[in-house]
């Protein structure tokens, strides 16, 4: 039978004050999902997979999106996919959203859909729906086009890359933790739906700061930029370990810090000024303090969905 591979990167949405609409690509790690048509006549999905993750097509975020794209296609096959996950999952890195990615994109080549990467967000999307009950499209939209993306509309998906002109390296402090079930559907909880006005306009500051700064290569719009007055700061109480990790990094002169995701990973953004090995020995005390142990990854930004037909 025919099968083909797709390989997704972990990502951290938000980036300060872009909740929901900026996201990066990271090649720190990345999901594989291997798709193949099992039998013809009869419309299923199949999930199969060595984590502990669920196999209900409808509780696994690879398994929602590829239901969707046989029905909108009304398509009668019988789809196994395997997912091989490399992405730590419930740790704000994106693990949902590349798992719906790559099986979203391997189903594109394995049926001949012609989705667009547009396309892949939209069904991808249904993935994160399935686990945390709302279909934030930034992940996906980083796991998909990769580098860093603003999702730009929802309705339709529309999704622009932004361009890096600054240098810097990528680090993620990932506390090694079991953040349980529905961990960003807690997160999404805590978000006021109301803010005042004055919050709007200081957010709204650091989101424009952040693209400039990435666009025009200006450092300290960058660091300036990547800060957030509203939704970091209402799901501390997940994360509480997180203000002290940030005071560390920007003494030791990070580009920037803010919360991956819905955390509880802290991204940093980093460069020749940036003393690491001394963020790095004072993050791990303090990720003791806090109980736990800290795992310090360095990487780069990441590309997006690849996928190859095995035969
Ligand atoms: N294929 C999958 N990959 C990862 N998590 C999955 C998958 N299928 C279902 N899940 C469930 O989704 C939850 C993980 O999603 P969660 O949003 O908490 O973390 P994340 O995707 O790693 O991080 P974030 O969305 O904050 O970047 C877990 O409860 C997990 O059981
Ligand atoms: N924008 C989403 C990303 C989840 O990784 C949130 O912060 O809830």
């Amino acid at each position: 039978m025919r099968s083909v591979r797709a390989i997704a990167f972990s990502s951290s949405a938000n980036l300060g004050a872009g909740y929901d609409i900026l996201s990066m690509a990271h090649m720190a790690f990345s999901d594989t999902v291997y798709a193949e048509i099992v039998s013809r006549g009869e419309r299923k999905v199949i999930i199969e997979s060595e984590s502990a993750l669920p196999v209900d097509p409808d509780r696994n975020a690879a398994g929602a999106p590829a239901k969707a794209v046989l029905s909108e296609f009304g398509l009668d096959y019988v789809i196994k996919i395997r997912v091989i996950k490399g992405i730590p999952f419930g740790l704000g890195l994106g693990s949902s959203g590349a798992s719906a990615v790559a099986s979203v994109a391997a189903l594109n080549k394995l049926l001949d859909l012609n989705l667009s990467l547009e396309d892949i967000v939209r069904f991808a999307v249904l993935g994160e729906k399935a686990v945390s009950g709302s279909p934030h499209p930034d992940n996906v939209a980083a796991s998909t086009f990769g580098g860093v993306v603003a999702v730009t509309s929802h309705n339709p998906i529309k999704v622009s890359k932004i361009p890096v002109n600054l240098d810097f390296r990528v680090a993620l402090v990932i506390p090694r933790v079991n953040t349980g079930e529905g961990k960003t559907k807690k997160a999404r909880e805590l978000v006021p739906q109301m803010i005042e006005i004055s919050k709007m306009v200081e957010n709204s500051r650091y989101l424009s700061s952040f693209i400039l700064g990435l666009t025009q290569g200006n450092r300290e719009l960058v660091k300036y930029g990547l800060n957030d007055s509203i939704v970091e700061k209402s799901r501390e109480p997940m994360y509480p370990h997180y203000p002290k990790i940030r005071e560390i990094a920007l003494k030791h002169d990070a580009v920037g810090v803010c919360v991956s995701g819905a955390g509880p990973t802290t991204l940093l953004l980093y460069d020749n000024k940036t003393d690491l090995e001394s963020i790095k020995r004072e993050v791990s005390h303090t990720c003791e303090q806090f109980g736990f142990i800290c795992q310090l990854v360095s990487t780069e930004i990441g590309g997006g969905v690849r996928v190859e037909g095995l035969n």
